[in-house]
């Protein structure tokens, strides 16, 4: 046979190859590992071609929906990036979120593997380190603290009305985009105590770099990288910073972190009490107290406190950024585009809005009375969880409603799967706020609705944005009809490299209301 003329040496490196091959392929095979359900993994890339071709959220949900509620994930050479068991099931993500939060207090990051200042933040640092920032974070949000923003967040949304009033005269249509000005302009104003006006000075540096700090593909070659070689893109940082497409995403975090030590500099000689935003709360975070506390919260305040440092400041002031400017603004153009296809929907949110607020301008207070809102809100935010993939990392070894988790593995909590579960939320993809009346919500195990994640380590601004957007609907209501124009992509469909961002721009127009 031809094989027998191949030269020894290469033959002991082929055969050395294929036993390496079929070595990391069983070894790395997590159905084996956990004994548990899942697809059949590819040798070596694990299901990372499927992920690619189908992207996240639909990978989760096929998954979910072929093979049960607690499934093995394989990454292949990939490590674990991917997860090494996904689960849906209620009762076991209430251990995993809430009953043992104290051993799942990890994310899947690498906290060396940062960028800086972002390997300071309250999302990227571990186990003690994460328990004592969260601990003295979590004050900073509290209700009390948040309704002395509220003329914050009215002058932010004014600002866009006349904005949108422009483009109803002019009949001229805009895209999704239009909504990450206000909650750019919220988040400037609410954590940096600067005043941007975005929608005015689409130049501002601010306005500049958090455009590319938010927005990027996992297909984007640059991105690739990053994800999957962090360590070496890291040790790379001082080289990468000339090379383009890497000196956008460098650049801006850096001019973030940049940003917030020369305000902390400057705060410094300002006189007590006269700043209101999260950078200021964060400088004396560890001696503030609130008594409007959930019981999350009033768990994580038994943790240790400290002070924080200013490299960690600058790191939560960067994440604040990140994580509340594109949230809401996707968030606001999803629920907008509902409306706008949905008339009887909008129609009735308007009739709500008249009745309560009888022309008065949102607060803090009487938007928490309008329930239909809420009611539309979650459902948006179900059909399109921006948060759509979290995980947890055991601190160690555990075992979770009869299933051993050693320390180490990644859990995954697939948000967007578990609110397209047809057993839970029948005709999933139809749009029905009547599925979030008190009636139905109290029928549901809690753990089935999850845009905001779960327990302690659940997302720390969610009441900021539920305000910010509850204030700027309102506010376009009482002004405005949303309308669908030709450019409106109908239905929607979502894109596969982006997770959870429209293929296409959600392009809407206003028309002026009578009043
Ligand atoms: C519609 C808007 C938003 C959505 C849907 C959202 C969603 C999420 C989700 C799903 C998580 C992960 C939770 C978990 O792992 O259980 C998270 C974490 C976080 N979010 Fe939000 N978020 C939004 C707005 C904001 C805003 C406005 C801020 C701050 C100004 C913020 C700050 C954070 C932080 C700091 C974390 C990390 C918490 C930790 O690891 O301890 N988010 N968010």
């Amino acid at each position: 046979m031809d094989f027998f003329f191949l030269p020894s040496w290469l033959v002991v490196v082929l055969v050395v190859a294929v036993l390496t091959i079929i070595y990391l392929h069983y070894s790395r095979d997590n159905r084996r590992k956990f004994g548990l359900p899942g697809p059949t993994p590819l040798p070596l890339l694990g299901h990372m071609v499927d992920l690619m071709k189908n992207g996240v959220s639909e990978f989760d949900r096929n998954v979910t929906q072929s093979y049960g509620k607690v499934t093995a994930l394989s990454s292949g050479i990939f490590g674990n990036i991917l997860g090494d068991i996904m689960i849906t099931d209620p009762d076991m993500l209430k251990e995993v979120m809430v009953k043992q939060a104290s051993i799942f207090t990890d994310r899947n990051l690498n906290s060396d593997t940062q960028m800086k200042p972002f390997d300071k933040s309250v999302f990227a640092v571990k186990g003690e380190e994460w328990k004592q920032m969260r601990s003295t974070l979590t004050p900073t949000f509290s209700s009390g603290r948040l309704r002395r923003m509220e003329d914050i967040i009215l002058r932010c949304a004014n600002t866009l009305v006349e904005n949108l009033k422009k483009k109803a005269k002019a009949g001229e249509s805009f895209d999704n985009k239009i909504w990450g000005r206000f909650t750019m302009d919220v988040i400037c104003a609410t954590a940096f105590g600067i005043e941007v006006d975005s929608l005015n000075n689409p130049n501002h540096p601010f306005v500049k770099n958090a455009e590319i700090a938010t927005h990027f593909s996992i297909t984007d070659p640059f991105i690739f990288l990053i994800l999957f070689f962090p360590r070496l893109m890291k040790k790379m940082e001082p080289i990468l910073r000339h090379v383009p497409g890497f000196r956008g995403l460098l650049g801006s975090f850096r001019y973030f972190g940049e940003v917030t030590k020369d305000i902390l500099e400057k705060r410094s000689e300002a006189p007590e009490g006269h700043y209101n935003d999260f950078m200021q709360l964060m400088l004396t975070a560890h001696t503030l107290s609130t008594s409007e506390l959930s019981d999350d919260e009033k768990e994580v305040q038994k943790w240790k406190k400290k002070a924080l440092t200013t490299e960690e400041i600058a790191g939560n002031g960067l994440l604040f950024f990140i994580a509340g400017y594109g949230t809401a603004n996707d968030t606001l153009g999803y629920t907008s585009y509902l409306l706008a296809t949905h008339p009887e929907v909008q129609q009735r949110l308007l009739e709500e809005i008249d009745d309560v607020l009888q022309g008065a301008e949102p607060t803090y207070d009487n938007v928490s009375k309008l329930t239909y809102l809420e009611q539309v809100i979650n459902e948006s935010m179900r059909l399109y969880p921006v948060g759509l993939r979290q995980d947890r990392v055991p601190t160690r070894d555990t075992t979770v409603n009869g299933l051993f988790i050693p320390k180490g593995t990644v859990v995954i909590i697939p948000i967007y799967a578990i609110h397209m579960d047809p057993e839970k939320y029948p005709d999933p993809e139809k749009f029905d706020p009547e599925r979030f009346t008190p009636e139905a919500k109290a029928k549901r195990n809690p753990f089935c609705y999850l845009p905001f994640g779960m327990g302690p380590r659940s997302c720390i601004g969610m009441r900021l944005a539920l305000l910010e957007m509850k204030i700027i609907l309102v506010k376009v209501l009482q002004n405005f009809t949303l309308k669908t124009c030709a450019e409106t992509q109908i239905p929607l469909v979502l894109s596969k490299s982006d997770a959870m961002r429209p293929e296409k721009p959600i392009m809407l127009k206003v028309e002026e209301r009578n009043m």
